[in-house]
């Protein structure tokens, strides 16, 4: 305590400055400060030190004060952790081409009307129940047959680190979302893009995407390697790994993790470090896609052999880069950075698509 006070008498600027240091906790059992001019405002009845003479303490010029913020503090991309919200568009060609086909062309010709009427009166009851307000926030509204009901109310979402509508391109996400993960990984920092949501939300789509449309992966590695053989030889002695394993867990049993590269086995957990999990060295993009593109197909294959309506899957791809030795020195910058990417599927995934060699998106074997 009367550390703080003599502190406090120590600031004599009647201006706020721009920073302020606040002494939090001070040691409890600090020594007192040795013998100075100050007088000891603490012991004052036993002085002739009188009051006045302390200047007055500028609490309200400081509680009054707009502290200027750094330019990293306002910068969105100096978050540790980014929360982005992508919309997915409520009608996908795919889908509504293949409602037009097979059982739902029977229905229209009982119902008398043509299979595209019927499908226009199904769009007619789609409703949209999440709008944008800004880059941040959206409003999810209850559908209007729920609209009467008191326990549904509209609520808005706020803080996304950025919200993207539906019609968002891949370009768009990557550029937001991955590329300054990528470029912190290149310049040595590790970081983590990890996709969630209901299944069938686009958390696929976005990480792996399609040929024409290339999701988070195929454009992170386009990048890496691009930037590796562009630029100078001390980014060409470095060394780039893929793993990829996952971590599959079904209702009543426990979580198993495998590795999912050509020859990998079980793996297990030990003090939270995965034991085994074997890395491929790759030297460009093409063989980075095609180590996770054999991973994706094995774990497509698992889960179909199994009970997929009550399981999940987490599928979980590192890039590692490693420097090398080259001409007797050692490259410090990428200290062994770790890209992970993880994707999540939902319960229903296999269950969809149904087959056993159909790996939706990018990685797509014939
Ligand atoms: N932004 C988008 N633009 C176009 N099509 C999309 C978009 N997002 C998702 N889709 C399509 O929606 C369908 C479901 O998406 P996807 O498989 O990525 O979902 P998911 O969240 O990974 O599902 P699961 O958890 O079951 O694996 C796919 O046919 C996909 O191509």
């Amino acid at each position: 305590m009367e550390r703080e006070e003599k502190d406090l008498m120590e600031f004599k600027s009647p201006q706020c400055p721009y920073t302020i240091t606040v002494r939090r906790n001070p040691p409890r059992r600090a020594k007192k400060t040795p013998a100075t001019n100050a007088p000891d405002v603490t012991t004052s009845s036993s002085t002739h030190f009188d009051t006045k003479d302390v200047p007055r303490f500028p609490i309200e010029e400081i509680l009054q004060c707009q502290l200027p913020l750094s330019k990293t503090s306002t910068s969105e991309n100096s978050e540790n952790l980014r929360v982005f919200l992508r919309i997915r568009p409520l009608d996908i060609k795919k889908n509504s081409k293949k409602n037009v086909d097979g059982a739902n062309i029977a229905r229209s010709r009982l119902k008398g009307i043509s299979p595209k009427q019927d499908m226009k009166k199904k769009t007619k009851k789609k409703e949209i129940c999440l709008s944008v307000n800004d880059t941040r926030s959206v409003t999810l509204s209850p559908p209007q047959i729920m609209q009467d009901s008191r326990r549904v109310k509209t609520e808005v979402y706020d803080g996304f680190s950025h919200v993207f509508g539906s019609d968002s391109l891949q370009k768009e996400v990557y550029d937001r979302v991955m590329d300054p993960l990528v470029s912190d990984f290149i310049a040595g920092k590790s970081g983590m893009l990890a996709a969630m949501g209901p299944t069938g939300s686009g958390k696929t789509h976005t990480v792996f995407g399609c040929p024409r449309e290339l999701g988070m992966v195929p454009r992170a590695l386009q990048k890496i390697f691009n930037c590796t053989s562009n630029t100078c030889t001390s980014e060409l002695t470095r060394s780039y790994y893929v793993s990829i394993f996952e971590i599959y867990s079904e209702r009543g049993k426990g979580e198993r993790i495998f590795d999912l590269s050509s020859d990998g086995v079980d793996l297990c957990l030990q003090q939270s470090t995965i034991k085994g999990l074997q890395e491929v060295l790759v030297s460009n993009a093409v063989e980075a896609e095609a180590v996770i593109a054999r991973g994706m197909l094995k774990r497509a294959t698992a889960m179909t052999n199994s009970n997929s309506q009550s399981s999940r899957s987490q599928c979980i791809i590192n890039i590692r880069v490693a420097p090398n030795m080259f001409d007797g020195k050692v490259e410090l910058v990428p200290n062994n950075a770790v890209l992970t990417i993880v994707d999540l599927a939902g319960a229903e995934r296999e269950k969809k698509t149904g087959n056993q060699t159909t790996v939706r998106g990018y990685y797509e074997f014939p």
